[in-house]
């Protein structure tokens, strides 16, 4: 066991250090009193029974049964403290991994499998647990009774004490020996259950039980379920198999020892050189060693258990969030005008997982390349109060583009500017506040809708609830509920539709009340008729805002004050509406199939080879996705 894990874990501990000794306290007080039976026992036999004195054997026996009841009564005490202070060290642990783990860049979770995620916070932390509830009970109890059983076996008969000293570096030396095998089988019980973890999350999560249904079928997914549990279950057996043979090796050693003190004990009474009283104290004696020494391979494999589920803690605890505020970071004030909002010469491209995510929480996902530029020179400003309008095919780089804006990611290359300043250098709380996104696919929590609407203001009224709703257009379904805002939503919200749920997004962004507004398709899900109400109740909020709107449909961002096209993360057109119908690139070619499309999903085939007109590139012939039919008003923030 590397030396670093157990500073690490002792490091970890020492805030409950005191409580700690008070537990070793209690538990060598046990222990030493639990020798104390075999020697009032031996006086009963030696000076009662064997000298036919009635008075001492009630004596004795009295004494014995007070013994008795002390043991019982501070055991109680003893496994009742080591619950509290273990399930305290779990809830330090538990609540550190978990403030950590939301520090962590998005990035992170884009790499991490969730189930590991889970796996690391929820089981991992019980192996510490274990160190504090059993193993340090176990390896206290031992020590001090090995010491007290041991020290009352030398004054009784010095002879035998040579046989304690042979036993207990032998014990040492086979624990040792299986301690590395104990390890690795720990390790790989931790890892394989955080597989089947993560299988078990995905397949049985509300849209992984979907895709099941509509492509595969449940019992298709079993061999897989049976393939990660029957790892559970191999290296499980591995493990209990390593610590059984190292169980009955001690037992072996300890009943030949057995053996020998019988006989050595017992040639010494027929030489009368032991009292028939000393024979019996010193059998009682070893049997209470059993204990402890056969809990010796228990102790060494639960500390080594508890060392691995804390290694593993660590090692996330040890991960450094990717995006992180730069000492001395600035303020961005909150005055009462929008900023202007920059992106410089800006270049990116996503890692590769591995730079991510720790590897054991990653899993195999990747041969360790970084990916390809998703951006590449894009450069553009939103003047204070403005609208940019960003079309493009799917793919090129436009939600990536706002990801850059609160720092989900940072730039590869160039700048992204607010009021500008390089938002690397600004505060990072201050440019996520600044910022509000509502996106394509909303993610709402399991809890009432209130609550999740507070998430964005924890102040707000019941009032100013209701008018966000209201603007969002989704108070007509929330007040038809039997339980208003206090409905509780379900499972991330699956119990409304993807329209409501982004409703509910619209109504969370306009109670956040951010400086910059981006929406990325957020209203995508929602029919014509409602996108124009929500439109139009939105003007008034967008009009004070520098906002960034991503669309399809190009009647969304007809208005903007400029308009961005983009392929393969570059800015390939960028003007007006007007300019860029009368330029006759592709946002025309678009903007006329769009019109002509009277089912509202006709499809195009553009050459991109014609309607480049910022950026020379590779010229592939690309097909659009369907795009719907121009049938809304746009986002009207100019009124
Ligand atoms: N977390 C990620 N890791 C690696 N690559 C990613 C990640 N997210 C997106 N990409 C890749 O980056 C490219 C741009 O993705 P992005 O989501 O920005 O496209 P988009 O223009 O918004 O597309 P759409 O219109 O379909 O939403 C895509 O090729 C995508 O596969």
């Amino acid at each position: 066991m590397p030396e670093r894990s157990y500073t690490a874990l002792l490091r970890f501990l020492r805030p409950f250090r005191a409580r700690i000794a008070v537990l070793v306290g209690i538990i060598a007080l046990s222990s030493a009193i639990a020798v104390a039976p075999a020697l009032v026992g031996q006086r009963l036999i030696d000076h009662g029974v064997l000298r036919g004195d009635s008075r001492a054997v009630w004596l004795l026996g009295g004494v014995l049964a007070a013994v008795g009841l002390g043991q019982s009564g501070l055991s109680y005490v003893e496994r009742r403290y080591a619950a509290t202070v273990a399930e305290d060290v779990v809830l330090r642990l538990r609540t550190d991994l978990f403030a950590h783990l939301q520090r962590q860049a998005p990035g992170f979770f884009t790499a991490a499998r969730t189930g590991a995620v889970v796996s690391r916070v929820h089981g991992d932390v019980t192996g510490v647990q274990s160190v504090v509830s059993s193993t340090i009970p176990a390896a206290v109890g031992a020590v001090v009774m090995l010491v007290a059983a041991g020290g009352a076996v030398a004054v009784m008969e010095w002879r035998l004490v040579v046989l304690v000293l042979v036993l207990l570096p032998l014990l040492y030396l086979l624990t040792s020996k299986f301690t590395a095998a104990l390890r690795r089988a720990g390790q790989d019980v931790l890892t394989s259950q955080a597989d089947l973890d993560t299988l078990v999350a995905e397949r049985l999560s509300p849209d992984g039980t979907e895709v099941i249904r509509h492509y595969s079928r449940p019992d298709c997914e079993l061999p897989g379920f049976r393939v990660r549990a029957d790892r559970v279950r191999t290296v499980s057996v591995r493990r209990a198999g390593v610590a059984a043979a190292l169980g009955a090796v001690l037992t072996s050693v300890i009943g030949l020892t057995t053996a020998v003190v019988y006989v050595v004990s017992g040639q010494l009474v027929i030489s009368g050189a032991l009292s028939v009283g000393t024979m019996v104290a010193l059998v009682a004696l070893l049997a209470r060693l059993y204990g402890p020494l056969t809990a010796l391979p228990g102790v060494r494999a639960q500390l080594v258990a508890g060392l691995v589920a804390f290694d593993r803690a660590r090692e996330v605890l040890d991960f450094a969030p990717r995006i992180a505020e730069q000492p001395g970071a600035r303020r961005l004030p909150r005055t009462g005008t929008p900023p202007s909002v920059a992106f410089r010469d800006v270049g990116f491209g996503y890692p590769s997982p591995d730079a991510l995510v720790v590897p054991s929480l990653a899993g195999d996902i990747d041969d360790g390349a970084g990916r390809d530029a998703v951006l590449t020179a894009v450069d553009f400003t939103a003047e204070p109060g403005s609208t940019v309008g960003i079309v493009g095919f799917s793919g090129a780089g436009k939600s990536t583009l706002t990801r850059l804006l609160t720092r989900s990611w940072d730039v590869t290359d160039g700048q992204v500017l607010v009021d500008g300043v390089d938002i690397r250098r600004l505060r990072l709380d201050d440019v996520r506040a600044a910022v509000g996104v509502v996106t394509q696919e909303t993610f709402l929590f399991n809890d009432t809708i209130r609550a999740n609407l507070l998430l964005a203001r924890p102040e707000a009224s019941t009032d100013e609830l209701v008018a966000a709703c209201q603007d969002a257009w989704i108070w007509p379904l929330i007040e038809q509920l039997p339980a208003g805002l206090d409905t509780v939503l379900g499972d991330r919200g699956l119990r409304l539709s993807g329209g409501e749920r982004q409703r509910l997004a619209i109504a969370r962004l306009l109670l956040k009340r951010p400086q910059i507004v981006v929406l990325d398709e957020a209203t995508s899900h929602c029919d014509t008729v409602t996108e124009q109400r929500i439109q139009e109740s939105l003007k008034p909020f967008l009009r004070e805002r520098t906002c960034l709107v991503i669309a399809h449909r190009l009647s969304t961002v007809r208005a903007a004050d400029l308009i961005l096209v983009m392929r393969d993360g570059r800015v390939v057109e960028r003007g007006r509406h007007d300019e860029l119908v009368a330029a006759g690139g592709w946002y025309a070619r678009l903007h006329q199939a769009q019109h002509a499309g009277g089912t509202g999903m006709s499809t195009i085939t553009v050459d991109e080879a014609s309607t480049t007109t910022e950026t020379a590139g590779p010229t592939p012939t690309m097909r659009s996705h369907g795009v719907c039919r121009d049938g809304g008003v746009g986002w009207g923030w100019r009124g």
